[in-house]
């Protein structure tokens, strides 16, 4: 088997394409390489550019006729940075989108899978959420993926290109064999920010304490990105199966059906690290949720997936990444 991945140069998607090799499937990546890295390219069938770029989608599929599925992963993922740009979000994650998927359809391309986001939901009261709940993005970020999720949706259900859209939760964690991982060197997201404040110094600030939550703080749903990798294998194998007949566009979500408050998050950093960080607490970010944990299992019925590392896996796999990070990456 052979799959396109779009994004195939950034943190997930270059997790997925390790996974790929891994299982005997081949990638073929396409990244403009404006947020992915080179280095996650090495060794790998690597094309440099734009998924709205006809010509090159183009060369690709007469270069590789046998790609049998597209993972699109290729988007930006900054909820600040969307509020500052929504044009720029939209463009990127939309409008490309639209475009990329103009040229799948042009190059008889019948199997799409889509890198979506929990963030399009409204949690429960509970702070649970399945694949009906009800769809409420709250940021422009969260509200491309879900523009994304509909617009496929219409594409599919008239046209030869089904699609399905995994619903990821928060990814921690990195490749167990440390191919690839985060590229970011500051990144703002939680786990990240306890590392920082781990190799800084500094007590790590605990942005809410007045959240709906049993101490307080956010609630996410961590998993895994090796774990999500290996749920869109499960995809490309159950493809088939799953989107037949009259289906021709589903949504999945994975997630671990965990959900983790910032401060048990900061106390499983701290029994895993030989070197425990100190917290304050400081007021919400803005634009920040309360948060949700899936409750759903369709992705064990559908996909046959279930996430196999717990929270402190995906800790230390952080934690040894951003020790490695640096050598593997320049910059
Ligand atoms: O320094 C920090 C950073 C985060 N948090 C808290 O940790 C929880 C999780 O925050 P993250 O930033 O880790 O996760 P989000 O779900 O808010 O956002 C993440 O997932 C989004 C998509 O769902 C985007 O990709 C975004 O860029 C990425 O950070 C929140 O309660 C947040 O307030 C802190 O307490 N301190």
């Amino acid at each position: 088997m052979k799959v396109l991945i779009a994004g195939g140069a950034g943190f997930i998607g270059s997790t997925i394409a390790s996974a790929c090799l891994d299982t005997g499937i081949t990638p073929v990546i396409l990244d403009s390489l404006v947020t992915g890295r080179r280095e996650f390219t090495e060794g790998r069938v690597f094309y440099e550019g734009d998924i709205a770029d006809g010509t090159l989608v183009d060369r690709v599929f007469t270069e590789h006729p046998d790609i049998d599925a597209v993972i699109q992963c290729a988007a930006l993922i900054v909820v600040p940075d969307s509020v500052a740009d929504p044009v720029g979000y939209y463009e990127a994650n939309v409008a490309k989108s639209l475009d990329f998927v103009g040229h799948l359809l042009r190059n008889d391309c019948p199997r799409m899978i889509f890198s979506s986001s929990a963030s399009i939901y409204r949690a429960n009261d509970d702070l649970t959420v399945d694949e009906e709940s009800a769809v409420e993005p709250l940021s422009p970020y969260a509200r491309t993926k879900a523009v994304c999720e509909a617009m496929f949706a219409d594409v599919a259900a008239t046209r030869p290109l089904r699609v399905l859209s995994l619903r990821y939760f928060n990814p921690i964690g990195a490749d167990p064999k440390m191919r690839t991982g985060l590229q970011l060197p500051r990144p703002s997201h939680a786990l990240g920010q306890m590392i920082l404040a781990q190799e800084d110094g500094v007590p790590f600030r605990v942005t809410g304490t007045d959240y709906p939550t049993r101490d307080g703080s956010g609630i996410r749903d961590y998993v895994h990105v090796w774990d999500l990798a290996a749920a869109h294998v499960a995809a490309l194998r159950t493809f088939d199966t799953l989107l037949a007949g009259a289906t021709t566009s589903a949504a999945v979500n994975l997630g671990t059906g965990t959900g983790t408050t910032v401060r048990e998050l900061l106390d499983a950093f701290n029994s895993v690290t030989d070197a425990p960080i100190a917290s304050v607490d400081t007021a919400r970010r803005p634009g920040d949720v309360v948060g949700a944990y899936t409750r759903s299992d369709r992705a064990k019925e559908l996909l046959g997936w279930q996430p196999r590392y717990s929270v402190a896996d995906g800790i230390r796999d952080s934690l040894r990444w951003a020790a490695l990070r640096g050598e593997i990456l320049a910059g």
